[in-house]
């Protein structure tokens, strides 16, 4: 009964409002399905089920045999459900969409309804939101009886939640702290929490470094000797499309390093070309030299990780600035301030801004390097308000956008608040859109779609948008009852997936901070 148990308990996670009451669940169901299909279950609600649905289309998810009727002769196991999947997504070469239905085919035949609705949800990706990532986590460590932390540390140098699992449970303790920085293997960033203001992001951090928020692509350097590995915030590996940012580590004075920075293009009056431009080279493949030749990308480090055998990951902020500023040279460096008066951190954020750059990080000089936004060591300020949400659907567009796809259906991540299903609709817009947005949006939405009327085009939650917008209303036709007032495209967000999107709970916070 594995499977139908993780199916039913998966269920009760998501319908459960309490974050504390869902961890509890989950952590009852790993404790019971044991140290053998635990991790597996883990690898099916966490990330790792990206990586399964590879190639796995919702045309494929047609037509697929009905529920086995109960009770099943030889129930599904965990494991097996995993392994089963795993061998759908390494099906490769001709014939692969046959072979692929096939097994998929011989998977749900043994699938009862409960397990079938549970397997559509971790194929198409409905399980991945993010939040559920660190519920995960914190269960495994709950089920395990080890401190979240020691989880989340060995989740931070692995990105494999099954690995980080599989040694929780078995060997507790010691076998996570056995996870350590590898030069050469991306670690997961650490990202910043937002605050209004420079003020009152000073106000939670007391003195602080202000740095110059660019607004490129984030790259994460490994040097080991004369090798060299960039990686993306996602963890991609992209060295051989930005072989400046290769170069740069290449040159410094060091044996072996970990950086952590940002890629960023400038135009010829000095001044940051637009993110497209930059994020158009690390998400291309093609022809990388003329790329290069077009649009040449600065390499600006603003931490260190790791320097010459030696780890800095647990080091106050203060001390890996320090060794930053010993081995890169200031024109690799982001501009660095440290304040803690009010005035001259405002004078640095408006000279920032001047620049053309997006904002400023306010960082805590004592602050670890720990990956995702917990305990707030960054904080980032920007000028103005943006939400990052996922396109849920989108019209077609009349008179001059005839033929395509225009008005963006947009949603927020609800994270586990009950009633509210996976996704919640916010607005729609079709301003700030180029026609070349329009003509790429179009293509791109049209391959995720998975229904449509007249008007509009339904797609897999996948894409997600950065919106500008002035302020958030009550609305009773959208199921939070808020919505985005005059919402604007600011630009699509390659480097982010649509379990980073923000949540109707960050939603709820700018209402508030409205009076509504
Ligand atoms: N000096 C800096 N220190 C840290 N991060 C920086 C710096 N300059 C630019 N960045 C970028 O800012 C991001 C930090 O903000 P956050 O963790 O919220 O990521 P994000 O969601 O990608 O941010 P945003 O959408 O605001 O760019 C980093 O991922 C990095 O790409």
């Amino acid at each position: 009964m594995a499977l139908r148990h993780l199916a039913l308990t998966s269920r009760a996670v998501a319908a459960e409002p309490g974050r504390r009451a869902k961890i509890a669940l989950l952590a009852d169901c790993l404790r019971e399905l044991g140290p053998t299909e635990a991790p597996a279950a883990v690898a099916l609600l966490s990330g790792e089920s990206q990586r399964l649905r590879t190639g796995i289309g919702p045309a494929s998810l047609r037509d697929l045999p009905p529920p086995a009727a109960e009770p099943v002769e030889r129930p599904l196991g965990v494991r097996e459900a995993e392994r089963e999947l795993e061998r759908i997504a390494e099906v490769h070469g001709a014939g692969a969409q046959a072979e692929r239905r096939r097994l998929l085919t011989g998977l749900f035949a043994r699938a009862t309804g409960v397990e079938q609705a549970f397997l559509r949800a971790v194929l198409v990706g409905e399980l991945r939101q993010g939040a559920l990532d660190a519920v995960v986590a914190d269960a495994v460590a709950h089920a395990a009886g080890v401190p979240a932390a020691a989880v989340r540390r060995a989740l931070m140098f692995r990105g494999s939640a099954r690995a980080v699992a599989e040694a929780a449970l078995t060997g507790g303790v010691p076998a996570l702290a056995a996870f350590r920085l590898e030069v050469g293997r991306a670690v997961r960033p650490m990202l910043a929490a937002a605050a209004p203001d420079v003020a009152s992001a000073l106000e939670r951090t007391g003195p602080a470094a202000l740095e110059w928020k660019l607004d490129g692509i984030r790259v994460q350097v490994h040097r080991d000797g004369q090798d060299v590995a960039v990686f993306t915030r996602s963890l991609d590996d992209i060295t051989a499309r930005v072989p400046e940012v290769a170069e740069a580590a290449l040159a410094l004075p060091l044996r072996s390093a970990v950086l952590d920075g940002e890629a960023i293009a400038f135009g010829a009056d000095g001044r940051p070309r637009p993110f497209q431009e930059t994020a158009a080279r690390t998400a291309s493949r093609r022809d990388p030299a003329r790329l290069r030749a077009e649009v040449p990308l600065n390499a600006y480090f603003f931490d260190l990780l790791h320097r010459d055998g030696e780890d800095l990951v647990d080091r106050p902020g203060r001390e890996r600035w320090a060794a930053l500023a010993d081995a890169v040279p200031p024109g690799l460096r982001v501009a660095h301030t440290e304040t803690g008066d009010r005035d001259e951190a405002l004078a640095f954020f408006r000279e920032t801004l001047a620049l053309g750059h997006e904002g400023v990080l306010v960082k805590d000089p004592a602050a670890g390097y720990g990956a995702g936004r917990r305990g707030a060591g960054w904080i980032k300020v920007k000028p103005r308000h943006t939400l990052d949400l996922v396109v849920l659907a989108a019209e077609w567009g009349s008179g001059r956008r005839r033929g395509y796809l225009s008005n963006l259906h947009l949603g927020a991540r609800a994270a586990g608040e009950p009633g509210l299903g996976p996704w919640v609709m916010l607005g729609k817009t079709f301003k700030g859109l180029t026609d070349e947005t329009l003509a790429w949006q179009t293509a791109e939405l049209l391959a995720r779609e998975t229904g449509r009327d007249s008007w509009t085009v339904r797609v897999r939650p996948e894409l997600v948008v950065e919106i500008a917008f002035d302020g958030v209303q009550r609305s009773p036709r959208y199921p939070a009852g808020l919505a985005l007032r005059f919402a604007r495209v600011v630009r699509y967000r390659p480097d982010k997936n649509a379990a980073e999107a923000d949540t109707v709970a960050a939603v709820r916070e700018i209402a508030a901070a409205e009076g509504l």
